[in-house]
């Protein structure tokens, strides 16, 4: 583990302070010298978030000290006010890795080391570059650390083994995978057609659904399956390797399941795209094998001038087209996905 991985920066006349209750706790090592930082105050390396009663009542009585930021590392490392505005503003930690987006910044291994610096969980520092293609591919470069891309990230209760080298993560999802563990009744029977590694089959499957679980890239298919495993609910997930399309065209009854589900995820920007011949790729299997009653989760990328609106009425239409009707249950903005471009998703009830 880096010394220097989490630091407290309190004011020099506070600084004793606060060590005797860091010492105290065991959460400062005092064989290391107390580092200066600034003129007026004092960074004091720890093994671990001090979240201790003694901490506490120094906080209390001091003041609460601040945690370094990443402007402080850099600046640290001689980053001048124009460099640091090129900076990145957020990253996330995912399992042991830390992903960022690093923009224009200069330097992108000292952005990398001062993460791994603030984030002791972590042993690898990426830079995140663009997810192409229709299996969701990421492009990542090593910044720092170890260079382990294979991760377990845990999430409300769930645990997601993946490699980010190989299959892309989304950060900005968190709350909606949340959504579908919550949302999803017991013994209820789900379709996730565009399952990756998971990300809604686990939650929905722990939650007590009976799930289907559809994803054609084989990497990410090899941890869906072990993640089913990793959280125990092997037994309510059957997993395919396959183009979803051609599962749904057989019918999901010919591989022994039943004909209809009760609700359908679809996990994919291009969820709703249209086909050629007037009807829509993905929307009219689905509602196919969705159940009367039914309830579908659609996500599309979505320019700002049409959100809601253009995925409610390509559900709207793809449903008329098999004299189904459509009651909006719910429309989410999930995060943004490109310059003028939202991530949206709608939830829809189809009779
Ligand atoms: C965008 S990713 C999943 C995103 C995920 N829902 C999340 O929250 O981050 C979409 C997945 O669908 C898979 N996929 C795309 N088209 C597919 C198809 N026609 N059949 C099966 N899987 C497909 C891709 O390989 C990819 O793993």
């Amino acid at each position: 583990m880096n010394d220097d991985r989490l630091a407290i920066v309190v004011a020099k006349p506070r600084a004793q302070d606060v060590i005797d209750a860091l010492q105290e706790e065991g959460v400062y090592d005092a064989d290391r010298s107390v580092a200066e930082h600034g003129a007026d105050a004092v960074a004091i390396p720890v093994t671990e978030a001090p979240e201790t009663v003694a901490y506490r009542e120094v906080v209390q009585q001091v003041g609460q000290p601040r945690l370094r930021t990443l402007e402080d590392h850099l600046r640290e490392r001689g980053w001048t006010d124009e460099e640091l505005d090129t900076a990145p503003g957020s990253w996330a930690v995912i399992g042991s890795v830390v992903l960022v987006d690093i923009g224009d910044a200069p330097r992108p291994e000292e952005v990398g080391a001062a993460l791994l610096t603030m984030h002791g969980e972590a042993d690898t520092v990426l830079a995140r570059g663009p997810i192409s293609g229709t299996h969701r591919e990421p492009d990542v470069e090593v910044l720092a650390g170890e260079g382990d891309t294979q991760t377990v990230h845990r999430e409300h209760g769930i645990a997601y083994g993946l490699d980010l080298a190989e299959v892309m993560f989304s950060p900005g999802n968190k709350a909606e995978r949340k959504h579908m563990g919550d949302t999803v009744r017991k013994g209820e029977r789900v379709l996730d057609m565009f399952a990756g590694i998971g990300y809604f089959t686990l939650p929905m499957a722990a939650a007590g659904a009976e799930a289907i679980a559809i994803e054609r890239n084989p990497t990410a298919f090899q941890f869906l399956l072990e993640n089913a495993m990793r959280n125990g609910v092997q037994d309510h997930v059957q997993a395919y390797r396959a183009d979803n399309r051609d599962v749904l065209a057989e019918g999901l009854d010919s591989f022994g399941e039943a004909s209809t589900v009760d609700r359908i995820v679809m996990g994919y920007y291009d969820a709703t795209e249209p086909d050629d011949e007037g009807g829509y790729t993905y929307l009219d299997p689905a509602i196919d094998a969705l159940a009367p009653g039914g309830i579908i989760h659609v996500h599309e990328a979505t320019p700002e001038t049409l959100v809601f609106e253009r995925p409610i009425e390509r559900i709207e239409a793809a449903a008329t087209a098999q004299d189904r009707t459509v009651e909006v249950l719910d429309t989410r903005r999930v995060k943004g996905y490109s310059e003028g471009v939202a991530h949206v998703v709608v939830d829809a009830r189809l009779e």
